[in-house]
């Protein structure tokens, strides 16, 4: 038989996911990815100084938005995207017009699993997002869609369909996401463990979501990604991925959509620097003892349907309850509309409610 021309095949999701980046520096590292990445479009989200010349390495399809684009685009709303903060990259997931979104930080490389083979994260974010999850009841073998796995006895029978999964949550190897405290206390510690499991975040649980390796399905849960006002003229940093964690799992507890963490890992390469990180942080650790009691009771009235719906109805109450915590939050709830209302604006589609997208939520 002539010889079989060996055609690489399509890569999952090629014309339905973007990929973004926000960054301060040149994307040298996108040639690590480029057997994962080339194919797929990307969304590059220049922070800074909108002067500076951010070099992508060839073959790769993109495009960039810097900080005098993002005034363009948004005009006065622009004021809801933060400058100088890793929290700009949701500018990327408002502009994209794509169905699914992975996010990676610049400094975040391929890893490799016990066996010495590159980890294909963006492959196994795709899995993620393409299961189901299982947050109303865990399952004790992990993920239950995986090849050589399954529900364990005694799994309800009812909840083996799952629920739709919006959100994939993937970890790292080598620098691990410790707060300023922690690396400042712990400066040579590395993340070598490889944690062969990918996990249903179970409902009502709050979790740390680290926005330097994510991907989610932004028809489902887009609107509610939203990084916060951070960085530049603002009293907090290191926070913009928190605080989106936190809303989007109330948010997801409430309309019914998973979210799971876990597999992949990629291999973080630099330590920023604890004492910077430390100024940024401060606040918010102790802050946070705060946010977490209303994230935790935080209830959505059965009339919110869509996403949008939800997220205007959490900056009110942001507004009335964490406003005594610090007038930044009265700040941030305004923001959060005016981040729906821009994401609106960009996506004229309107809101959708689950069911709209095709989802049957559990009841
Ligand atoms: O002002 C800035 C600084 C950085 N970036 C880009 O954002 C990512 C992350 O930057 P870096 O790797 O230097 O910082 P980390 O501390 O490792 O970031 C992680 O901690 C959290 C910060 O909120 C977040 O979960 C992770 O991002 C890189 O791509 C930088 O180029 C920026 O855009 N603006
Ligand atoms: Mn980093």
């Amino acid at each position: 038989m002539a010889g079989v021309s060996k055609v690489a095949p399509t890569p999952l999701l090629k014309d339905e996911l973007d990929i973004v980046i926000p960054t301060i520096r040149n994307l040298d590292f996108l040639e690590m990815w480029r057997p994962f990445f080339e194919q797929y479009h990307l969304i590059i989200v220049q922070d800074g100084d909108p002067s500076k010349v951010i070099k992508v390495p060839e073959g790769f399809d993109y495009e960039l938005y810097n900080r005098n684009d993002i005034n363009r685009i948004l005009g006065p709303k622009a004021s809801c995207i933060s400058f100088k903060d890793s929290a700009c990259r949701c500018f990327g997931y408002m502009v994209s017009k794509k169905k699914y979104i992975f996010t990676i930080d610049d400094d975040c490389f391929v890893a490799k699993d016990p066996s010495g083979k590159d980890i294909n994260a963006l492959e196994q974010h795709i899995k993620n997002l393409l299961t189901p999850s299982t947050p109303f009841f865990f399952n004790t073998l992990y993920d239950p869609y995986r090849e050589g796995a399954d529900f364990v006895r005694g799994y309800p029978f009812s909840l083996r369909e799952g629920i739709p999964t919006a959100v994939s949550h993937g970890l790292w190897l080598n620098i691990p996401d410790y707060d300023a405290p922690t690396q400042l206390v712990k400066p040579l510690e590395r993340n070598t463990r490889f944690v062969d499991a990918v996990l249903t975040i179970p409902k009502g649980t709050l979790f740390p979501m680290c926005g330097m390796n994510l991907a989610f399905n932004r028809e489902l849960i887009g609107p509610a990604m939203y990084f916060g006002l951070m960085g530049d003229g603002q009293p907090i940093g290191r926070y913009d991925d928190m605080w989106a964690g936190w809303c989007m799992k109330v948010i997801c507890d409430h309309l019914g959509l998973g979210v799971k963490t876990g597999l992949p890992y990629i291999w973080h390469s630099k330590a920023s620097n604890p004492f910077v990180n430390l100024k940024k942080e401060y606040k918010g650790i102790y802050w946070q003892e705060e946010l977490i009691p209303f994230f935790q009771s935080a209830t959505l009235p059965k009339d919110c349907t869509t996403v949008q719906s939800c997220y205007i109805e959490l900056s009110k109450q942001v507004k009335a309850k964490l406003g005594k915590v610090d007038d930044y939050f009265l700040k941030l709830a305004d923001a959060m509309v005016t981040w729906v209302e821009a994401w609106d604006e960009l996506n004229p589609s309107g809101e959708k409610s689950v069911e709209q997208n095709g989802v049957v939520v559990a009841k």
